[in-house]
């Protein structure tokens, strides 16, 4: 890997009698990782997956790699992610019944995190301005079984006017120069000049004036970039705290091998050491940087959002009568505990809505909220990310499948069973993972797993 001259020459001033442990890290390989889902294993991930150590510093991460066709991903019990980034979720540190914003959340490793430590209670948004990153995002957090969230696809600016002070946590995961990616991603270092990091510090504030914008007073806002540059990191900090009197630094504690944010990169503000670098000829992950802040502004009379977005995007429908005597028959009797917040239709589409109506009309959504099935004619199809999200255990229809079955019925063959049950619909499950919903005619499942997803 060939580092620019310019990055080299920079670093070499900034880092001193560090630069060359520094920059030989740069050349080394990078570390990979993954989350085992506290929301769905029951089982300790680490002797399923290939982990090769467990991350120190975040209770669900371990070293290793995970198989993008196993069990365990398939299905979501794990999700691959790099072990310093693992450290932001840790960070935010939701909890259960919050409205938590993730800003810039595709492709979705903090907000899969984000939905773990709130247990899938409350309320998170998860928006990313990129609609085909939207989409896997999307995707991403139906596999780890995400209730309580909702996808949009909308320009900070954008979002702002919809959620004036209304989240008590906000993610920032700021698109950045990615220096700190280079060993991993060398494809980047090719869109890096010297004046690149200015240029996304720009953008960068830009995206945090509209993340002040909804944070609630007492509000926490985390700032993460995966860059070493100044600009983008410290210097930002000393620009909010510059323009944001009431934003106040909260300590984050740091794990071996985690240094103290650099007060002299940016204006000598000793707050600055309450961030936090990860670098990583210091410990074993890729270059990060995080900032935690709360907002001391007084509560203020927010002046009520005038519609002047004239653009409907998504319009509301709740199911009619006869839909809801489908979905209840469906419901009574695979899952018979289960208490939507609110049923809404996108087309023929179910969703389970967590969070008032109002609050979506306008935007761009691609996920509001659990997506519980589709209508077709005079039926009720569940959909996947129903299953997903649900435990065997809270299911009162369940055939068990073998691994061999499993194979068969993501290759999207029928499956055949030997015993004897009535017919319907059935919540499929393989080693105590939830794969999917079969109905059961005779002794074949017909398979309902969604057709793109096959393999
Ligand atoms: C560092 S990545 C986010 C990674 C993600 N949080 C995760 O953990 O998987 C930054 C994201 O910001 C998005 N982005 C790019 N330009 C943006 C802008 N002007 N405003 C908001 N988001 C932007 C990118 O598309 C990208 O998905």
């Amino acid at each position: 890997m060939q580092l620019p001259n310019e990055f080299v020459t920079k670093y070499k001033k900034l880092m001193g009698a560090e630069a060359d442990k520094f920059l030989s890290a740069l050349t080394q390989s990078s570390y990979s990782g993954f989350r085992e889902n506290p929301l769905k294993s029951g089982q300790p991930v680490a002797t399923i997956e290939k982990a090769t150590g467990k991350v120190p510093y975040v209770p669900t991460g371990y070293y290793g790699q995970v198989n993008g066709k196993s069990l365990d991903h398939v299905t979501g019990w794990v999700y691959s992610q790099e072990p310093s980034a693992m450290f932001v979720g840790e960070v935010v540190n939701p909890q259960a019944g919050e409205r938590v914003l993730d800003l810039c959340a595709a492709p979705g490793g903090k907000t899969t995190h984000l939905v773990a430590k709130m247990n899938n209670q409350g309320l998170l948004v998860a928006n990313e301005i990129f609609p085909k990153r939207a989409k896997i995002l999307a995707e991403n957090l139906e596999r780890w079984g995400a209730k309580n969230t909702v996808v949009t696809s909308e320009s900070p600016a954008d979002l702002e006017k919809q959620f004036p002070q209304y989240f008590d946590r906000i993610l920032v995961d700021a698109p950045c120069s990615g220096e700190g990616m280079f060993r991993k991603e060398p494809a980047g270092i090719e869109y890096w000049s010297p004046e690149y990091p200015a240029e996304c510090a720009n953008r960068q504030q830009k995206i945090l004036t509209s993340a002040m914008k909804m944070l609630k007073p007492g509000g926490i806002l985390v700032y993460s970039t995966c860059t070493f540059a100044p600009e983008e990191d410290e210097q930002n900090i000393s620009w909010l705290l510059g323009n944001y009197l009431a934003l106040k630094l909260v300590p984050i504690e740091k794990a071996t091998g985690m240094d103290d944010g650099r007060p002299e990169w940016a204006d000598g503000n000793e707050e600055l050491k309450k961030t936090v670098r990860l670098f990583p000829h210091h410990l074993k992950g890729e270059g990060h940087f995080i900032a935690k802040l709360v907002n001391g502004e007084p509560e203020l009379t927010v002046k009520k959002h005038k519609k002047k977005n004239k653009r409907k995007k998504q319009s509301i429908v709740k199911p009619d009568k006869k839909q809801l005597k489908l979905f209840n028959q469906f419901a009574t009797s695979v899952f018979p505990d289960y208490q939507p917040h609110q049923l809404i239709l996108f087309g023929d589409q179910l969703y389970d809505l967590p969070l008032e109506e109002d609050k979506i009309e306008g935007l761009n959504v691609l996920r509001p909220g659990l997506h519980l099935g589709t209508f077709k004619k005079n039926r009720f199809e569940p959909a996947l990310a129903w299953a997903l999200a649900s435990l065997p255990s809270e299911a009162n229809r369940v055939i068990e499948l073998s691994k061999e079955q499993w194979h068969q019925y993501v290759h999207g063959d029928v499956v055949n069973i030997d015993d004897d049950l009535s017919n319907g619909w059935y919540l499929l499950v393989c080693d105590e993972h939830t794969i999917g919903f079969g109905k059961l005619v005779g002794k074949t499942i017909k398979n309902f797993y969604p057709k793109g997803l096959r393999f």
